[in-house]
Formats: C-alpha cells, sequence, structure tokens
C-alpha cells in the first residue's frame, strides 16, 4: 500500500506529449577475421572446453553449414518455414551440434548441444543482447516509441531490468498476484463450463487455445493494472479481442519481414500489417496506462490513500518517464499472452493423453487442497508433480524453440572454433530438448524426469532445457507466468478430467517466432463432481 501527496505525474505531460528516443543501431556484423590463437578462453567456465593456451581454435569460415539456397530449398521447397524448430533436429543430423546457416548477408551460428549453449551463454557479458531485433526497433523509431526490456540494448537495458525486475521476480510480490490470478481463474472455469454448454459437441471445449489467450491477456492485465478486460465475458470487447490478435499476427509477421532487407520493408505489403499490429498494441496499452495515471491523479486531489499493484508503483516511483513505461508495458502485455496460454494448453493436451499422470496430478491437487480449498501460492510449493508437469510441457514444446545471443563485448570460443565480436548465435533449445543422451525416451512425456530421485533431476545437464533463458537477460515473466500457470492448471484439473477430442486429432506443433499448435486444440472437460455440488461461493465470483 502506497501513501503519496506529492504524487506529479502529470507534470511528466501525457502520453501523446512524449518524445520517442533516439537510439543507435548496432548492426549484426558476421566480420571478417583470421585464424587466431585465444589466450583467455579459459573465462568460459563451460563444463566441457578448456582451452590451453597452445590450442589452436578454428576460425567462423572453417564451419559448416548449408548456403543461402540450401537453406531455401529447405525453408520453401521441403516446407520447414513454419515448423524451423523441427529443422534444428534436422540440420543438427547433418551438420553436428555447431554449424553456419546463411540467410542472404546475415550469418547465423547454430548450437544444438547442452554443453555449447552452455559454453555461449557463460560469455554473454554484462549486457547480454539476443538479437538487435531491426524490425521491432524501426517500428519504435518509426513511431517515437521508447523500447522496453525486450528490444532495448546495453546499460540503457540494465536500467530498465533493475527498475522493473523487482517487482516482477521477487517471490513476496509474485505471490501477492495469486489473489487476483485466481479470480481470473475462476471466471475461466465458468467459461469452461459456458463454452461447453454452448459448443454443440457435449463437453467438447473447441479451440483451446484461442480461450487461454484470453485467459492469459486477462491475467496479465489483471496483474500489471488490477483492471479486467472483459475476456472471460460470453462476448469479448472487440478491442480487446483484436490486442491478442495482432499479438499473434505481430509474431508471424515478424519471421517473414526479418527474411528481407530493410531497405525493402516499407514497400511490402507484411510490414504495413506489421506496424498496424504495433500500433494496436501500443494503443491498447496506452489507453490502459493513461487510465491508471487519471486514477492516480484523482486520488491524490482527493488526498486519497493510493493502492495499486504493478503498474502503480512503476508510475508512482517516477524512475521511467511516461513513454518508457509505456514502451515496457507493451513489451510486458505482449511477452504474456501466447507464452503461458501455449504452455497450458500443450500441457492439457499432453494430460489428455496420459490419464494415469493426470489421475497422479489430480490425486497431489485434491491432497494439498481438499474440499473447496482454492490453491494459493503456499499450497504451490507443496504440489512438486504439478511444477514437473510444466517443466516437462516446456521441455517438449518449449514456447521459445531457438533462442539467440550476440558475441557484443568479446569474442566467443564455442567448442574449438574462435567467433568474433557481433556473430549471432541461434540456441537451438528445440532439438536439445529432444536430445536422447539427456532426455531418455526424448519423445515421451515423463514428468517424473523432473523430480528428485532416481533418474530425476540431479542427474540433467543443467541447460538440457532452459526455457525461461538464462543469466541475467533471462525472461522477466517467470515467477508470474509459472504462478499463473500452476494456478490455472491445479484447479482445471481439479474440476475436470480432461479427455482428447473424441474426433481423435493430432496436433503437431509449428514456429510463428514462438512455438505454437498447428491447429485447434479441442479437448473434452468431463465434471468431476456433478454440477450442484459446485460451490456457490466460487461460482458468483
Ligand atoms: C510459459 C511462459 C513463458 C516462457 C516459456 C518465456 C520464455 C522466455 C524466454 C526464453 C525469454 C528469453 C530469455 C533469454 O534470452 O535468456 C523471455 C524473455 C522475456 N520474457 Fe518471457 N516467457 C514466458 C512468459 C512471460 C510472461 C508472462 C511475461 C510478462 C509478464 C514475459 C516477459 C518477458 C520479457 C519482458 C522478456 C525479455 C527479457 C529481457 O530481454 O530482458 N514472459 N521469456
Amino acid at each position: 500500500m502506497l501513501r503519496t501527496s506529492l504524487v506529479n505525474i502529470g507534470l511528466r505531460g501525457n502520453l501523446q506529449q512524449h518524445a520517442g528516443v533516439q537510439r543507435g543501431k548496432a548492426g549484426l556484423n558476421s566480420g571478417k577475421h583470421a585464424a587466431m590463437h585465444r589466450s583467455d578462453a579459459s573465462s568460459s567456465s563451460s563444463s566441457s572446453t578448456v582451452m590451453g593456451d597452445n590450442v589452436k581454435l578454428k576460425t567462423m569460415d572453417e564451419l559448416g553449414g548449408p548456403n543461402f539456397l540450401t537453406t531455401l530449398n529447405w525453408l520453401f521447397v521441403k516446407g520447414y518455414f513454419k515448423t524451423t524448430q523441427q529443422l534444428q533436429i534436422e540440420h543438427s543430423k547433418i551438420y553436428g551440434p555447431l554449424w553456419k546457416s546463411k540467410y542472404g548477408p546475415l550469418v547465423v551460428v547454430n548450437v544444438a548441444s547442452a554443453d555449447l549453449i552452455e559454453q555461449v551463454l557463460r560469455q554473454e557479458g554484462r549486457h547480454p543482447v539476443r538479437t538487435d531485433m531491426p524490425h521491432w526497433r524501426s517500428y519504435r523509431e518509426l513511431r517515437n516509441q521508447a523500447h522496453g526490456p525486450l528490444t532495448e540494448m546495453g546499460a540503457k537495458w540494465q536500467r530498465i531490468r533493475s527498475i522493473l525486475n523487482p517487482r516482477m521476480l521477487k517471490p513476496k510480490h509474485v505471490s501477492s498476484y495469486a489473489n487476483t490470478i485466481n479470480e481470473v481463474v475462476t471466471d475461466f472455469i465458468h467459461r469452461v463450463i459456458w463454452l461447453r454448454e454452448t459448443g454443440g459437441r457435449g463437453v467438447v471445449v473447441n479451440d483451446l487455445t484461442g480461450e487461454l489467450y484470453k485467459f492469459a491477456f486477462e491475467g496479465i492485465c489483471s496483474v500489471l493494472f488490477e483492471a479486467r478486460m472483459g475476456c472471460m465475458n460470453e462476448v469479448v470487447p472487440p478491442e480487446t479481442q483484436k490486442f491478442i490478435v495482432s499479438v499473434g499476427e505481430m509474431f508471424r509477421l515478424s519471421q517473414i519481414i526479418v527474411l528481407f532487407p530493410k531497405s525493402m520493408w516499407p514497400y511490402m505489403p507484411f510490414w504495413k500489417q506489421f506496424v498496424a499490429a504495433w500500433d494496436h498494441l501500443f494503443k491498447i496499452s496506452e489507453e490502459l496506462v493513461q487510465q491508471k495515471m487519471e486514477k492516480i491523479q484523482e486520488e491524490v486531489h482527493l488526498n486519497q490513500e493510493v493502492e495499486g499493484a504493478y503498474l502503480t508503483h512503476l508510475l508512482l516511483s517516477e524512475e521511467m518517464t511516461v513513454t518508457e513505461v509505456l514502451g515496457s508495458i507493451t513489451e510486458l502485455l505482449l511477452a504474456g499472452v501466447d507464452t503461458t496460454s501455449n504452455t497450458i494448453a500443450w500441457s492439457l493436451y499432453s494430460l489428455a493423453k496420459m490419464p494415469e499422470i493426470q489421475e497422479q496430478l489430480y490425486q497431489e491437487v485434491i491432497r494439498v487442497c481438499p474440499g473447496d480449498k482454492v490453491p494459493n501460492s503456499e499450497d504451490i510449493s507443496h504440489m512438486p508433480y504439478l511444477k514437473a508437469i510444466i517443466r516437462e510441457t516446456l521441455r517438449l514444446y518449449p514456447v521459445v524453440p531457438g533462442n539467440a545471443r550476440v558475441s557484443v563485448e568479446t569474442e566467443f570460443v564455442v567448442g574449438d572454433h574462435l567467433f568474433p565480436k557481433n556473430t549471432l548465435f541461434h540456441l537451438c533449445h528445440y532439438a536439445v530438448s529432444y536430445d536422447e543422451n539427456i532426455f531418455p525416451d526424448p519423445h515421451t512425456f515423463l514428468p517424473q524426469r523432473w523430480l528428485r530421485g532416481v533418474g530425476g533431476k540431479s542427474k540433467q545437464h543443467p541447460f538440457g532445457s532452459v526455457p525461461f533463458g538464462f543469466g541475467i537477460r533471462a525472461c522477466l515473466g517467470r515467477r508470474v507466468a509459472e504462478l499463473e500457470m500452476y494456478l490455472l492448471l491445479s484447479r482445471l484439473i481439479k474440476e475436470f478430467e480432461v479427455k482428447p477430442d473424441p474426433a481423435g486429432t493430432t496436433v503437431l506443433p509449428i514456429t510463428r517466432t514462438l512455438l505454437c499448435p498447428a491447429k485447434p486444440i479441442n479437448l473434452q472437460f468431463v465434471d468431476r463432481r456433478v454440477e450442484r455440488e459446485r460451490p456457490r461461493a466460487a461460482a458468483s465470483l
């Protein structure tokens, strides 16, 4: 709770008045370099590669891999453009765990072993850079918008993270969001019942992923703004629905645009659609930020206590300009929709196919939360199997199937190669998640591999599955995402037995920047208790 009579947010001007921030460009440059010896390679604390002074490292030019035409052939003739996650596996079979791909002038070094990924990440330096994201950054330059944590770089990025981190990552703050999220969960359960009743297919809920996008957007808005967006209403407000669609569009178009040189973008219809999608994302977050500012100002004016969650604290702290707040909030919102929703969809899809695992989860949930008890953060800490299920879901279906790092500060040693500054590394997490040397029986959904004990967690490579990334640049929303997923999954399984679509549809993943189901996931939701026993209190929330 906060009390202030000095809040002066208005003095910073309203959102429209803020000028944009001029940004420098950190272009990717594969660079030319000679064969080198490196004497400081031991700065890499890799578990597997320690280079002595006299070890001759190979150059990037000596690294194999497909040329541009071969890559185009894989993408558009063999048809891997939508399943680039699978291409990681196919290429690693041909070229080994380290290879080079060319996309026009852009050279990417692919890394597809846990040891080598560890080596890259341990050299990432003080200000890690994922990629320079020229398309995302260009939008911000076009519209004079500020960068948020996803797109900012260098010391400016570090400053943003130091402001955003505490209330997103500290356990005491994150657990305080549980009640708000639980209200959204309750509404989602009622929506599932309504969808079943109105869907015309008995107990089947059609397009569960689409429904979970709404849940995730409602959830993240409730955490950031304490605002409800009407996603759980029978008819979702068109602007809200458009935000959700715009997130998906922006991710889909991103991977097309980035294949073309920047000079071509203004002439491409894809670019116009991409800009329109971003415009809508910024428009909605701007409205939400503006509303919150007005509310705070009104409370201050009435000399009332100003209370609130994430955005309120951000605005009150005045550590960022309002334009910067908007840049960060927009990126948090968009990062918070497709990620948690797809993961929950895949976990329900997997549980529907594996009733024994679902039963084990159900038993854990009712043991920790018997009767009508609604799980809270403390209860979740007593549900290791629930956590293992999410962990295993993220191994088989990592929402970010390939992450990246650029060697911005130093040269990197990876395996027996030395890479110059500004090399772009593509970390093939999807391929590594299916490495049978790390995860025996890799295609099987086995949550127990994440539990301590025989064959469990302690034996695994720490970089075998890193779904939230690594180090200081790791996912900012991890703790909130986990809380959302745990609270929703535990209650859904407590309320319903989830069964496959009677139509017997198999759903495979595709990559649209993020890993998504290729087609709608439809599942049966069978009541575990008859309707009249459902607690009235929950029903009225
Ligand atoms: C299942 C859920 C999620 C997964 C698997 C996930 C995964 C990731 C990954 C792999 C990264 C890149 C980390 C790195 O480069 O090391 C990332 C970054 C990020 N995520 Fe998430 N994420 C999830 C949910 C969320 C949510 C709910 C939010 C917002 C509340 C969020 C906000 C962000 C932000 C802002 C970044 C950029 C951090 C930076 O560059 O400093 N994520 N996420």
